[in-house]
């Protein structure tokens, strides 16, 4: 049974993107910018934010964070994003979610130009991973489940895989990755009938619902690969996925941890995607 492990191909992902840096630094004069927007203070928010700082910091990248006031109006942050959809020194601009209630998540992701939504989150993006477009922004999270999958030789084309979750962010771009990769698909959720028959002919599974030990091994398939995308905080403070890591990891050909899976990925496909703007930016994205 093999170990993905997201920590270390996330790291060998972020030496890629330094070293691209560095030659662009050197050829330009310029790097690449992320400005990252966080509205109130949630802790886990937080926590990824300065994650992304962080990274942005360790490839080179300048970077540019925000952090607004949790009752902040709408129009305000409206205000911030369409001033930073101008600022030539921002190739990327992430807006943390969730956002509070006051807040409308899509008229905000909406407002981020096409150009700079490295998160992947507008309809735009979202339609042209679907029509298997290459030049777009693909979503952080399942554009680093599909290079994890690639990086660790887990054959698509022709693969059975089964998503069990259908959101906007995870589910349904990663569905559509999948496709674009001649993977055959079964997007489960909650009123999917006898989900578990249908997880057990999976060859990949790919668990994003966000409920602690869903994926129970009885579910799972012998020689399955198996991806968890949950990050559910226990009543002991601990991280769980959403697969039940010690009888699954039995069963499996291969397994991502959690934490150490997809959530490092997630910041490595961002630094991915902002490179990739800035690069469509200085029209370097030809030459390269
Ligand atoms: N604007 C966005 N908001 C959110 C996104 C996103 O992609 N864009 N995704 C998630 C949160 N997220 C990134 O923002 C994220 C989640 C988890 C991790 C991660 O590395 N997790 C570690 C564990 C970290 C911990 O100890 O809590 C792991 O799994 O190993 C990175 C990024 C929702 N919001």
């Amino acid at each position: 049974m093999t170990i993905i492990d997201g920590k270390q191909t996330s790291l060998d992902i972020r030496d890629e993107i330094k070293k691209e840096i560095d030659d662009l630094r050197e050829g330009t004069g310029r790097v690449p910018g992320l400005a990252v927007v966080q509205v109130g203070e949630n802790p886990a928010s937080r926590v990824y934010v300065n994650s992304k700082v962080r990274t942005c910091e360790a490839v080179g990248m300048h970077s540019e964070k925000y952090l607004l006031a949790k009752d902040v109006s709408q129009d305000e942050l409206v205000e911030l994003i369409e001033k930073l959809n101008r600022d030539e020194k921002i190739n990327g601009i992430l807006v943390q979610l969730p956002l509070p209630k006051h807040i409308d998540e899509e008229l905000i992701t909406e407002t981020i130009s096409s150009e700079k939504d490295v998160d992947g989150f507008k309809a735009e993006n979202l339609g042209r991973i679907l029509m298997g477009e290459e030049d777009c922004f693909k979503s952080c999270t399942p554009y680093g489940i599909i290079e994890l999958l690639k990086r660790y030789n887990v054959e698509l084309s022709g693969a059975d895989a089964v998503v069990i979750g259908r959101s906007n962010i995870v589910g349904k771009p990663l569905a559509a990755l999948l496709i674009n990769e001649s993977a055959t698909v079964t997007v489960c959720h909650s009123r999917t009938k006898e989900l578990a028959e249908k997880v057990k002919q999976a060859d990949i599974v790919i668990a994003a619902v966000g409920i602690k030990g869903f994926v129970t091994a009885d579910m799972v398939k012998e020689g399955a690969v198996v991806i968890d995308v949950g990050i559910n905080r226990g009543e002991d403070g601990k991280l769980y996925g959403d697969v039940e890591f010690d009888g699954v990891s039995k069963k499996a050909k291969a397994i991502t941890p959690v934490p150490g899976g997809v959530g490092p990925m997630t910041i490595a496909m961002l630094m991915k995607n902002t490179l990739k703007s800035f690069k469509k930016y200085q029209n370097l994205d030809k030459k390269n």
